[in-house]
């Protein structure tokens, strides 16, 4: 169920740091399409060696990407075996990771923020309706493909990214770390759920509005395992709803974390510009 490519028909360049026992390079491959040479741009993520054996897992997570396809989901080209390389080829995302795009660039809007938080609730929405769970939603995990201008008016795309090698096989430590964007059932279960990734769309808000911070990221493992056993909540945002949201989403039961389609109804309902003119000028607008 893949497009297999030859090794021999993809560059290296240069690389851009790693995932979860892979690492990622920017490259390109080349293909020919009636007698043309084309070469296209594209994110080559490798399994690290000593991880073979999460090989059939890696790919599965390719797989998932490749069997729908969505606006703002990661487009993945295919895959590319070679002696004891595992490669994933993707298309490359211009702006890269999220996350460190909003530690590098703070100067972007609430309504830019909440743009892309209803880009990611649909593209959950859309999973959801396929019955299909993600399992690593995270600002890391949200590739910017266009940045958005205001002057220009026009706003910022992401697409989601493969979720990555699943936790069954990451190990307890990897688990752990990913506290609190795994579901605190998953501890338990290692098993992905649609409701796991309501919770990991309420972190992944709070990191989107606290500008890339990662949540909890001065705790060592064994606080973040006690987080969860005093059933802790996240600081809150001081925009009120936005806080709520993220509270109903990181519920600790379950079924009760709401919908996607409640989830981008509530984001439709959060009024930006008051929040910024208040926000910005300490005043509500007459
Ligand atoms: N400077 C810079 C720069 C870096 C990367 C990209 N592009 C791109 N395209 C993708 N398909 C995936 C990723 N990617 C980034 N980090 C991960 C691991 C965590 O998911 C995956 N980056 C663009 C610009």
């Amino acid at each position: 169920q893949f497009h297999m490519i030859k090794h021999e028909d993809l560059t290296w360049r240069e690389s851009l740091g790693q995932g979860s026992f892979t690492h990622i390079s920017r490259g390109s491959k080349t293909d020919q399409r009636d007698g043309v040479t084309h070469s296209t741009e594209v994110l080559l993520k490798v399994l690290d060696a000593n991880h073979k054996n999460c090989w059939e897992s890696f790919f599965e997570a390719a797989s998932l990407m490749s069997q729908i396809s969505h606006k703002h989901l990661l487009l993945v080209y295919g895959i590319s075996v070679h002696k004891s390389k595992n490669i994933m080829v993707q298309e490359f995302v211009k702006h890269g990771a999220l996350d460190l795009y909003l530690k590098r660039s703070m100067s972007v809007s609430v309504s830019w923020k909440l743009d892309v938080a209803k880009q990611l609730a649909c593209a959950l929405n859309f999973l959801e309706e396929k019955n299909i769970a993600h399992g690593n939603i995270c600002a890391k995990n949200l590739l910017l493909a266009r940045e958005g201008d205001p002057s220009a008016d026009n706003s910022p795309f992401i697409k989601l990214s493969d979720p990555g090698i699943s936790m069954a096989l990451l190990g307890k430590d990897v688990v752990l770390d990913r506290i609190p964007w795994v579901a605190p059932e998953v501890l338990d279960t290692l098993e992905i759920e649609l409701e796991c990734d309501k919770w990991s769309f309420g972190s992944t808000l709070w990191e989107i509005f606290n500008n890339g911070e990662a949540p909890l990221q001065g705790l060592d493992p064994i606080q973040k395992q006690q987080f969860y056993e005093h059933f802790s909540n996240l600081p809150a945002l001081e925009w009120t709803e936005l806080a709520d949201l993220i509270i109903q989403c990181m519920q600790y039961q379950p079924e009760l974390r709401p919908s996607c389609r409640s989830i981008i109804r509530q984001l439709n309902s959060l009024i930006t510009s008051d929040y910024e003119i208040l926000h910005a000028t300490g005043t509500h607008p007459k």
